[in-house]
């Protein structure tokens, strides 16, 4: 068994007397396809806000490759690898797939000032740059502004942003949220060529996709850990039946 990247331990959360995250402890390793599931109100964002840092915990701690990072800020756990892609988009509608992708990595090198200037000579630029458009399946839409995208397309450049930053953890922020069921074989295709040592957690409401990406599935209810198992496991396990049926009043298939 390699070791932990990110190891989340007794992680908890109230938010006056309402207790959101009770005592949630995770390990995720490289390589590791992960989904975080649970019903609506399970504790999902909050629990992804406290992993990346938005916000604080009332007790526990996390963890990145044994360093205690859980009084870091946001944008210092960015820096040390570990990375969320956001569902809502943030992008330029006017600005080309790819400049909004030199400008990603431009950024993580801290070297916006030079911008202009730097794009044509930095080194490995390009070739980064063409890593990421492949990896993404975004190469034929390299030039096209991103208002022109489709939305499915939009998505994978989301992820792509946040691949430019080299991330070791990478956390997927509903990577499916309102695309199409036509272009959501290509995010799945995409996630499969995501970098094998990537440790990736994904919270996702659609459960084809996850049970199509995930080799490990963690169950949050009520703000604690259900359980955790394979995708089989999951599926057969009646707790998990019966959290989705109380909570929303219909079976597991959108949770
Ligand atoms: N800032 C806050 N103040 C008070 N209560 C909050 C706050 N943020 C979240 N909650 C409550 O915490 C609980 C968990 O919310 P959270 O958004 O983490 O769940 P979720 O699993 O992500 O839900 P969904 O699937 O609907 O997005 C909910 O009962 C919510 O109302």
């Amino acid at each position: 068994m390699t070791a932990a990247l990110l190891q989340v331990e007794r992680l908890s959360k109230n938010f006056g007397g309402l207790q959101v995250s009770a005592d949630i402890d995770m390990e995720l390793h490289p390589g590791d396809r992960c989904a975080l599931i649970g019903p609506n109100g399970a504790g999902k964002t909050t629990f992804v806000n406290l992993v990346t840092g938005v916000l604080s915990p009332t007790a526990g701690t996390v963890r990145l490759e044994g360093r205690d990072i859980t009084g870091l800020s946001a944008q210092a756990r960015v820096r040390l690898g570990l990375v969320r892609s956001f569902q809502v988009a943030r992008l330029f509608r006017s600005m080309t797939v790819r400049e909004h992708l030199e400008l990603a990595i431009l950024q993580r090198e801290r070297r916006t000032w030079a911008l202009f200037a730097s794009v044509g000579r930095t080194r490995g630029l390009a070739g980064e740059v063409a890593g990421l458009l492949a990896t993404m399946g975004l190469g034929a839409v390299a030039d096209t502004a991103v208002g022109q995208l489709a939305y499915g397309q939009q998505r994978l450049l989301e992820i792509a942003l946040a691949l430019a930053l080299k991330p070791k953890v990478l956390i997927l922020d509903e990577p499916a949220a309102g695309v199409p069921h036509s272009e959501s074989q290509r995010i799945l295709d995409a996630l499969d060529r995501l970098p094998p040592d990537l440790a990736v957690l994904m919270i996702e409401h659609d459960m084809d996709l996850v049970f199509r990406f995930a080799r490990r599935i963690i169950v949050l209810a009520q703000g604690r850990l259900l359980c955790s198992g394979s995708a089989a496991d999951i599926a057969a396990d009646e707790r998990v039946r019966e959290v989705y049926l109380g909570s929303r009043g219909h079976a597991a298939h959108r949770a």
